[in-house]
C-alpha cells in the first residue's frame, strides 16, 4: 500500500497535476522529502510563498488543469493567502497542500510555533478562499477525502485546501481514486440547449462573449467551432483577453465598454442575443458598459449553472452545454456571416527613432516582434502593463484582470515556463517588480529564460491617474537592469524606441538566461487603453 504522501502525490498526478511549487518548513519537511525522493511530481521551490501561489495559479491557467502549491503551516500558508484569494476570484484551480501539527503536538497543551489564534485558524482562513477542504488526519478516510476535493477543484475550477498533519506522511493508505465527474441531468441539458438555439434563431445580431471558464474547461476550440458554424462573432472580456487566439476568423477583439474599440462595444451592446460563456460579471469586465444587460435575451453560463433569460439551470457544466449546442446545430448551414464592422488594428510598424518611450510603443514593438518571430505566451502584472497588453495582438495571456492584485506577473511567468516548457514574455511595472520580481533569481537553477519587460515609470502610475495630487505615487528609480546580472540574468535599460527594438531582438536571440529589458517611461505617460479606461470610469462616476 502507498503511504499518504505518495498516495497524495500520485492522486494529484492522476487528476492532472504535472508539477508542484512550494517552500518547505518543518511542518512539511517529511512530505518534501518524499516529493524529492519519489519525483512523482517535479518540484519547483521559490523564494516567497506569494510567488508559490502565483506560479501554481498560472500553471493551472495555461494547462487548463490543476496547479499545486505546497506550503508549511502558519507562516507559509498565511503568506500564500492573497494568491489563493486571487485564484478563487479568477476561477483558477490551485490545490493548496499545507502542513500542520500532528496529533501529539495538538494535545501538548503548548502554543505551537507558526500558530495564530488557534491551531485551526489556518483551516478557518482557507475555508473562506477555497471551494472544498480536507484534513488528512484519518488513514481510512484520507484517500476518499483527497479524491473529493480534487474533483471539486476540477468541477468548479476553484482552489481547494488539503491539510497534511506532519505525523500522517508515512501512514499507509489505499490509493486515491479518481471520482467520475458529475454530469448534467440529460433532460435539463436538452431543454437548456433547445431554449438557447431558439433564442439564437430569433436573433439578427447575436454575439458570444468569452471569459476565463472557456479556458479553464478547455472549450476554446469548441466555442470557436460553434461561432464559425452559426456565423456569430466572438469577443473576450478584459479578464478573458488572450482567449481564442487560435481562432482569429471569429474573434473580433476585447470588450472594454467605453474604454474599448467602439466597433466592438457596439457589437456587444447592440446584440439582440448575448451568450456569456464563462464570464465573470465583475467591475473590471463591465464597469464601463454603456448599457445594462437585457436579461430577456442574455445567456450566462458559469460555475456549473446556466442562466437563460430570467431562469437558471443548476448543475449544468459549461463544457456539456457547448457540446449540446454543437450537437443541435450539426449540419446547420452557417447563415451568411454578417458584415462586421472593421476591427481596430493593433499598432504595428514602430518607428525606431530616438523618441522617448510610451507604453503603446512597447505594444507596437511587440506586435512587430511577434510578426517576425511568432507570438510568445504572456503573463502580465496589474498596472499599465496590463492595459498595454490590450494593444498587443492576441496571444495567450495570464493576468489578474479581475482580482487586480500586484505581484502576479513574474512568478506567473516562472510558473508558465516551468509548467509548459515554453518561453514566456512577462510584462510588469516597477512597483509590482519591487514586490515579486526578485523571484527571477530562481530561473538559473531551473534553466528558465523568460523575457521580462519592466515598465519603469518610477511611479505607481495607475494610482496617479486617479489621484494625481499624491506625492506618494513618486517612486525612486531602482535600476532593475543593473540588478539583473546579480540574479543570474541579463539586464538592459532602454529609453528610446530604437533602443527598445534592438534590445528585444537581442533578448529573443539570447537563450538560457532571463533577459530583463527595463523600459524607461516618463512619469505621467500612459497607454491609450489606460487613458480611455480612466476617462470612461470618471464619466461613469459622473453619471452616477
Ligand atoms: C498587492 C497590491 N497592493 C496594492 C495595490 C494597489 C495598486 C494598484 S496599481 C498600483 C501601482 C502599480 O505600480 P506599477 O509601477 O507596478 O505599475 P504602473 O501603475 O503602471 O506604474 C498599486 C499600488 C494592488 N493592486 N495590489
Ligand atoms: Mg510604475
Amino acid at each position: 500500500m502507498p503511504t499518504l504522501a505518495t498516495a497524495l502525490l500520485q492522486g494529484l498526478k492522476d487528476h492532472g497535476a504535472r508539477e508542484l511549487f512550494g517552500i518547505p518548513g518543518d511542518f512539511v519537511l517529511p512530505f518534501f522529502k518524499i516529493v524529492e525522493e519519489t519525483a512523482i511530481l517535479p518540484a519547483f521551490t521559490l523564494s516567497h510563498e506569494p510567488a508559490v501561489g502565483f506560479a501554481a495559479d498560472a500553471a493551472a491557467r495555461y494547462r487548463s488543469g490543476i496547479g499545486v502549491a505546497v506550503v508549511t503551516y502558519g507562516a507559509g500558508a498565511f503568506n500564500v493567502v492573497n494568491a489563493v484569494a486571487g485564484a478563487y476570484a479568477e476561477r483558477s484551480p490551485v490545490v493548496v497542500v499545507a502542513g500542520a501539527p500532528g496529533a501529539r503536538e495538538r494535545a501538548s497543551g503548548l502554543l505551537l510555533h507558526h500558530q495564530a489564534r488557534s491551531v485551526d485558524t489556518q483551516f478557518a482562513v482557507f475555508r473562506e478562499i477555497t471551494c472544498d477542504q480536507a484534513v488528512l488526519d484519518d488513514p481510512a478516510t484520507a484517500p476518499g477525502e483527497i479524491a473529493r476535493v480534487l474533483r471539486s477543484a476540477r468541477e468548479r475550477s476553484l482552489p481547494v485546501y488539503v491539510e497534511l498533519p506532519r505525523d500522517m506522511v508515512d501512514v499507509e493508505v489505499a490509493p486515491v481514486p479518481v471520482l467520475p465527474p458529475r454530469a448534467a441531468e440529460p433532460d435539463a441539458l436538452a431543454e437548456c440547449a433547445a431554449e438557447i438555439v431558439a433564442l439564437l434563431g430569433r436573433a439578427a445580431s447575436p454575439v458570444i462573449v468569452v471569459d476565463v471558464e472557456v479556458r479553464r474547461y478547455g472549450i476554446e476550440a469548441a466555442v470557436a467551432t460553434l461561432a464559425r458554424r452559426l456565423g456569430i462573432p466572438v469577443v473576450t472580456t478584459f479578464m478573458g483577453r488572450g482567449l481564442l487566439q487560435q481562432a482569429p476568423d471569429v474573434l473580433r477583439g476585447t470588450y472594454l465598454g467605453s474604454a474599448g474599440d467602439p466597433a466592438v462595444t457596439r457589437l456587444v451592446e447592440d446584440a439582440d442575443a448575448l451568450l456569456l460563456f464563462g464570464v465573470i460579471l465583475c467591475d473590471t469586465n463591465f464597469a464601463l458598459s454603456e448599457k445594462r444587460f437585457d436579461w430577456r435575451h442574455t445567456v450566462l453560463a458559469i460555475d456549473r449553472s446556466v442562466r437563460v433569460g430570467h431562469h437558471v439551470y443548476p448543475e449544468l457544466p459549461i463544457e456539456e452545454l457547448v457540446g449540446a449546442l454543437l450537437a443541435r446545430t450539426e449540419g446547420d448551414a452557417a447563415p451568411k456571416p454578417r458584415s462586421l464592422p472593421p476591427f481596430e488594428a493593433y499598432p504595428r510598424g514602430l518607428v525606431a527613432d530616438d523618441r522617448p518611450l510610451a507604453p503603446t510603443d512597447i505594444a507596437t514593438a511587440l506586435n512587430d516582434l511577434f510578426d517576425r518571430h511568432g507570438p510568445m505566451p504572456m503573463t502580465s502584472d496589474i498596472g499599465d502593463c496590463l492595459f498595454t497588453a490590450m494593444e498587443i495582438d492576441n496571444t495567450a495571456l495570464a493576468a489578474p484582470g479581475y482580482y487586480a492584485g500586484m505581484g502576479f506577473g513574474v512568478p506567473a511567468g516562472i510558473g508558465v515556463a516551468a509548467a509548459t516548457g515554453t518561453r514566456p514574455l512577462i510584462l510588469v511595472g516597477d512597483g509590482a517588480f519591487q514586490m515579486t520580481g526578485w523571484e527571477l533569481g530562481n530561473c538559473r537553477r531551473y534553466g528558465l529564460d523568460p523575457i521580462v519587460i519592466v515598465f519603469n515609470n518610477a511611479s505607481w502610475e495607475m494610482l496617479r491617474v486617479f489621484q494625481p495630487e499624491s506625492k506618494f505615487n513618486d517612486l525612486s528609480d531602482w535600476n532593475f537592469a543593473a540588478a539583473a546580472p546579480a540574479l543570474g540574468g541579463h539586464g538592459e535599460r532602454v529609453s528610446t524606441r530604437n533602443e527598445l527594438a534592438a534590445a528585444l531582438e537581442r533578448a529573443v536571440a539570447r537563450r538560457g538566461v532571463f533577459s530583463l529589458i527595463e523600459a524607461m517611461i516618463p512619469r505621467g505617460v500612459t497607454s491609450r487603453t489606460l487613458a480611455r479606461f480612466v476617462s470612461g470610469l470618471k464619466s461613469a462616476r459622473d453619471r452616477q
